[in-house]
């Protein structure tokens, strides 16, 4: 396995829209350097009375278009440079589809598998407190990500809000509805890459209809794409999560598969599908790939393996820059994280604003706007990508950055 490096691979991918975009080396130290990196130990009781030191992070990249806003993730494997990628990555999504934030992003260093319900409260709790000096409502909003759903959401409002002393649902989003969540927010993210898809299928000739896709990661992301996109006529041909993946060329039932996934704890032992590895899923043939789970899993060595003519990009950072000059190569469309995933922080976004206006909206609303903002900013960066003569993720980039410098400027820099 090569070395690999999020936020090495971040900074790579800046500097090549940086160049694109003959951005000035006084303007690339400021959007290239996180403005705030928090760094939190804290103690945590578990249940069987003993005490864990637990390690934390929250990066706030920029700022200048607006608050902070990104998710938080638990995982053994979260390291400092991987949370500054996703932050980094965080203030280019928000900007390519024009919702006015920065980017952050959080992570807890733990394995919330072999944790108890208990336990994750106590941490999650300790953790916002440690947090709550850099987070607010006005100033970075966190939300779900890896290992962490609305019950984490609403920990995190009860935690901030018990040292407000009043309820503050707006300082986080992805919340229970109950508790001043939106409507949408759960399946936000698939389906902007839903959206995405189609247009990007559109302007390929590929129809939906019969399409074969595979999806790798089935989490919160990666099993409501798999039913979003059955529901569209696309055959879902292959699936995995960490345990492995599964493969019918005739077509997986999403439900199936997910009520298996909810009895067995696994995707792999689903019968009546060919059992493979995790990262296999990446190769089969099919017109449309899904990476939902993980960074760098498309990389040089497996690039030129991959069948899909579409890529859409669920996860964030799935794709080495070399990957993406052999798919460019291919003729593969990749569809980039920053666009392709941006679902899911548009409807925070919404609820975000709900939440400040106690003012809510329903579903259809919220679908038709999501809709809306996904399709413009396909078009801006096919358009972009188009009078560039390059690939959608130097177009998306060159874009987000071109918006987060303009900021930058018009606020002036202090003498
Ligand atoms: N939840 C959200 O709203 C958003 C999530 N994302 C990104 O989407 C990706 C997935 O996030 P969620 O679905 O929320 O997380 P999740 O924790 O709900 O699900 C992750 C899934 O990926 C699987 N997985 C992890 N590593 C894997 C590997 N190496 N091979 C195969 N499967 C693997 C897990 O088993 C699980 O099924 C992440 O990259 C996340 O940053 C991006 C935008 C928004
Ligand atoms: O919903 C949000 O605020 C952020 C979601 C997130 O972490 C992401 O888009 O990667």
């Amino acid at each position: 396995m090569q070395h690999f490096n999020a936020y090495e691979m971040a900074v790579q991918q800046f500097e090549l829209a940086a160049d694109k975009l003959d951005l000035s080396e006084d303007m690339r130290q400021i959007l290239r350097a996180p403005k705030r990196e928090l760094t939190v130990h804290f103690p945590v009781r578990l249940d069987d009375g003993s005490i864990k030191t637990i390690t934390g992070y929250r990066v706030q990249h920029n700022v200048n278009r607006g608050p902070a806003k990104g998710g938080i993730r638990y995982s053994p494997d979260v390291t400092l440079d991987e949370v500054k990628a996703l932050a980094m990555w965080m203030t280019w999504k928000c900007a390519v589809v024009g919702i006015p934030y920065g980017g952050a992003k959080g992570g807890v260093i733990c394995d919330p598998k072999h944790m108890t319900r208990g336990e994750l409260e106590r941490l999650t709790r300790r953790f916002t407190t440690e947090i709550s000096i850099i987070i607010g409502p006005h100033s970075d909003i966190p939300a779900p990500d890896v290992n962490t759903n609305s019950q984490v959401m609403a920990w995190m409002m009860d935690t901030y809000s018990m040292h407000s002393g009043f309820s503050v649902p707006a300082v986080v989003t992805g919340k229970p509805l109950s508790i001043g969540g939106s409507e949408g927010r759960n399946e936000a993210t698939a389906n902007g890459v839903l959206f995405v898809t189609r247009r990007a299928a559109h302007r390929a000739g590929m129809p939906l209809q019969g399409a074969h896709v595979s999806i790798q990661g089935f989490g919160n992301v990666g099993a409501i794409a798999s039913r979003l996109f059955h529901n569209e006529g696309c055959k879902i041909v292959a699936v995995s999560d960490t345990t492995g993946g599964i493969y019918n060329e005739v077509g997986l039932d999403p439900a199936a598969v997910q009520r298996h996934k909810m009895a067995h704890g696994t995707v792999a032992t689903y019968p009546a599908a060919r059992r493979m590895g995790s990262a296999e899923v990446l190769e089969v043939p099919c017109d449309i790939l899904v990476p939902a789970a993980t960074e760098g899993v498309i990389t040089e060595e497996n690039a030129e393996r991959v069948q899909a003519r579409i890529i859409a990009e669920a996860a964030n950072g799935p794709t080495t820059p070399e990957a993406d000059t052999i798919l460019f190569k291919k003729g593969c469309i990749v569809i980039p994280d920053i666009l392709a995933n941006a679902g899911g922080v548009t409807v925070s976004y919404f609820e975000w604003v709900q939440d400040l206006q106690s003012f809510f909206w329903h579903v259809e609303e919220i679908t038709l706007r999501l809709e809306g903002i996904m399709n413009r900013a396909f078009d801006a960066v096919t358009g972009m990508a188009e009078r560039s003569h390059c690939d959608l993720r130097l177009g998306a980039n060159m874009l987000a950055i071109s918006r987060v410098a303009e900021a930058t400027l018009v606020r002036g820099i202090y003498p």
